[in-house]
């Protein structure tokens, strides 16, 4: 379809008064000489009408790195859309429903963030929404192993520790993968851990910066506190407190919220936070780094969680560790069995299709 007959169709998304106010009232977006795109990132985000979707394409709408943002889910985009394009920020929205238009959506994109999949409810672990979001996320990939085989993606959904491995089978299938542009997102724990630290010691979070390393579940989620900056020490009371708070910060809210999801708006604002990174990388700005989930060889496992340096090509370096104390590396090695096994699921899920 070429660009004006997607901006045509897009206007009845936009315009559904039209039919009210007579097809000649109101010029119509297919008239207009805005087109976006000129220059700035293009940008996708899948589940966009959801908890997390809809405050994350508020977001990246104000993003002055965004030129065009292409919301897709399965139910409400043109009213996401419609709401979300009144904002008097450049990048042009673009709303897309259903399966039939998930190729239009992607095609272009240089980030991909998905938001996609069902959340937790209370008593459920991360795992627990493996049957469900495994799926959505297999055929989400395939979209974009064919539609943009070239972006970066930011993967959102949970359990993180096995949709990623899935993304990456379903790319290695297609012939597309590309280690270096699938990115588990784990901002949220280090948008916690800096905020959790901060409280103990009474400092401005946004001066904080903790690595959160392993992966997105439970013990897989590991806060190195003695790599803390600005530079602290903690009791021992004080580092069990804080590592508990990190690991259990999503069922922190999820109990909060008792049946009604789990975090959204933090995830919203940590999402866009790593996005943002993602796309300064892209455009080629020194230094940006930041914690995600990737395709790695820091430890025996093939994916772990750990500072990465985001440049033109995605996740361009993966750090080690740095030197552990006693009680990190205990904490390793726990993250370490149950990582493995979530791994394997998810790489087992596409290698017995
Ligand atoms: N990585 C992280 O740190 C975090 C991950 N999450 C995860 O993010 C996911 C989404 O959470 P919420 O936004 O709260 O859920 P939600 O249920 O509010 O929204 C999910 C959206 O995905 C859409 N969707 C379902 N199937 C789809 C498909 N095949 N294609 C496109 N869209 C589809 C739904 O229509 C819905 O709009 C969950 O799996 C949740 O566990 C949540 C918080 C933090
Ligand atoms: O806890 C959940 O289910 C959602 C999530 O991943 C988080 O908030 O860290």
């Amino acid at each position: 379809m070429d660009p004006n007959q997607r901006l045509a169709r897009f206007a009845a998304h936009l315009h559904p008064q039209k039919s009210v106010l007579g097809e000649n009232s109101m010029l119509s977006l297919q008239d207009c000489r805005a087109k976006g795109g000129a220059s700035g990132f293009k940008v996708a985000i899948l589940g966009a009408a959801g908890g997390i979707g809809q405050p994350l394409a508020m977001l990246m709408k104000i993003n002055p790195l965004v030129s065009v943002l292409h919301l897709y889910d399965v139910v409400n985009t043109p009213g996401v859309t419609a709401d979300i394009s009144h904002m008097d920020t450049s990048a042009v929205v673009r709303g897309f429903l259903g399966a039939q238009e998930l190729e239009n959506a992607l095609t272009g994109m240089d980030l991909v963030i998905i938001p996609a999949g069902v959340p937790r409810k209370p008593g459920m672990t991360r795992d627990d929404l493996f049957n469900i979001n495994a799926g959505i996320v297999k055929t989400l990939c395939e979209g974009i192993a064919k539609s943009c085989p070239n972006a970066v993606v930011n993967l959102i959904s949970n359990p993180v520790n096995s949709t990623v491995p899935i993304a990456a089978e379903v790319f290695k299938k297609a012939g597309t993968y590309d280690p270096k542009k699938l990115l588990g997102v784990t901002m949220l724990d280090v948008v916690r851990a800096n905020t959790f630290v901060a409280e103990v010691l009474g400092l401005d979070p946004q001066q904080v910066s903790v690595p959160v390393v392993g992966g997105h579940a439970g013990v897989t989620i590991l806060p190195l506190l003695s790599q803390v900056k600005p530079s602290s020490s903690f009791t021992q009371e004080e580092i069990e407190y804080l590592t508990k708070r990190i690991q259990d910060g999503g069922t922190e809210v999820v109990q909060a919220k008792a049946g009604a999801g789990s975090a959204t708006l933090s995830m919203a604002y940590a999402a866009v936070k790593f996005a943002d990174a993602c796309l300064r990388g892209l455009r080629g700005d020194a230094g940006v780094v930041e914690c995600a989930f990737v395709s790695s060889q820091v430890t025996e496992l093939p994916f772990f969680a750990s500072k990465v340096r985001l440049g033109r090509g995605g996740a361009e370096e993966v750090y080690q560790l740095g030197p552990l104390n006693e009680y990190e590396r205990a904490g390793l090695e726990k993250a370490k069995k149950e990582l493995s096994e979530s791994i394997q699921k998810g790489v087992s899920f596409i290698s017995s299709k």
